[in-house]
């Protein structure tokens, strides 16, 4: 598989993709991917991700992917004790419908044991949040349980993630899509995927404008899902994309600087 992404990855994505290369190398060299492989086909089945999200956008109630993030590379350290399961429980009572755990250890301060350790305390299904650009992470992200993968429109050209949702689709993980302009929606919509997130955040600048799912959601067609992602914090930010018929979102930081995580979900959404 190539390692050359598309010319449109703003700077911090490049810096993040060329470190996950050097980690998926060293990965390699300790478990081969012949390894990994087999042991993501003996797992067990997924929890299905999209269709916890489908059920409950298709009765136009809020669709909640909650975020369990200690940090960001925008805005630091988020929460301090950090407690995954404690997290994943929380948001359980708190009506999210699926979790998503950041992976990634160098810019997020993420890690796979956090992924384990959120699902086993809950029932719910879970997106490895990490930066996919090799095959052997999408084996590797069955291999430790997660239920759907994240692809970036930003750091993947066409060709790259049709073979990585290929794989998905394969070993029988969910994936969800994501862009934040037209030119990605256009290759994200080749993905036969129902699940397409729009990222609220400019990753050239970090600035976050709603505005971005309002008008890239009129060229999502009806029989997929809409995820708006990032940026959301008031009950406002909630109705404004309710009234537009966007009835699924992602969620981190809002929940996260929050005593309770699951008690904000629960007062931002119900
Ligand atoms: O914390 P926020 O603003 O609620 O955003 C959550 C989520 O959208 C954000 O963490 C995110 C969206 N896409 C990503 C890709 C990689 C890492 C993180 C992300």
């Amino acid at each position: 598989m190539t390692r050359s992404g598309p010319d449109r990855t703003p700077t911090i994505l490049r810096r993040i993709v060329e470190r996950k290369w050097e980690e998926i190398d060293y990965r390699q060299r300790r478990q081969p991917l012949a390894d990994v492989r087999a042991r993501a086909t003996d797992t067990l089945a997924a929890r299905g991700f999209a269709n916890a999200l489908r059920t409950r956008i298709e009765k136009q109630s809020p669709a909640v992917i909650a975020e369990v993030k200690k940090a960001s590379p925008s805005k630091g350290v988020l929460r301090d004790p950090f407690e995954p399961a404690e997290i994943a429980e929380s948001y359980e009572a708190g009506g999210a419908a699926c979790l998503s755990v950041l992976t990634d250890k160098d810019f997020f301060q993420g890690h796979e044991d956090y992924l384990a350790a959120a699902r086993k305390a809950c029932g719910l299904p879970v997106i490895r949040k990490d930066f996919m650009v090799a095959p052997y992470q999408i084996y590797e992200s069955k291999m430790i349980e997660a239920d759907c993968i994240l692809l970036i429109a930003a750091c993947l050209t066409r060709d790259q993630m049709q073979e990585l949702a290929g794989i998905a689709g394969e070993i029988g993980l969910d994936v969800l899509v994501e862009v934040h302009n037209g030119e990605e929606m256009d290759d994200a919509l080749t993905l036969e995927t129902p699940l397409v997130g729009i990222n609220n955040r400019d990753l050239h600048t970090f600035e976050v404008s709603l505005d971005t799912t309002f008008e890239l959601h009129r060229r999502i067609p009806e029989d997929r899902l809409t995820i708006t992602e990032s940026g959301i914090l008031t009950r406002d930010d909630v109705t404004a994309m309710t009234e537009q018929g966007i009835y699924g979102f992602l969620v981190g930081e809002s929940f996260m600087r929050a005593p309770d995580p699951g008690e904000k979900l629960q007062e931002l959404f119900f």
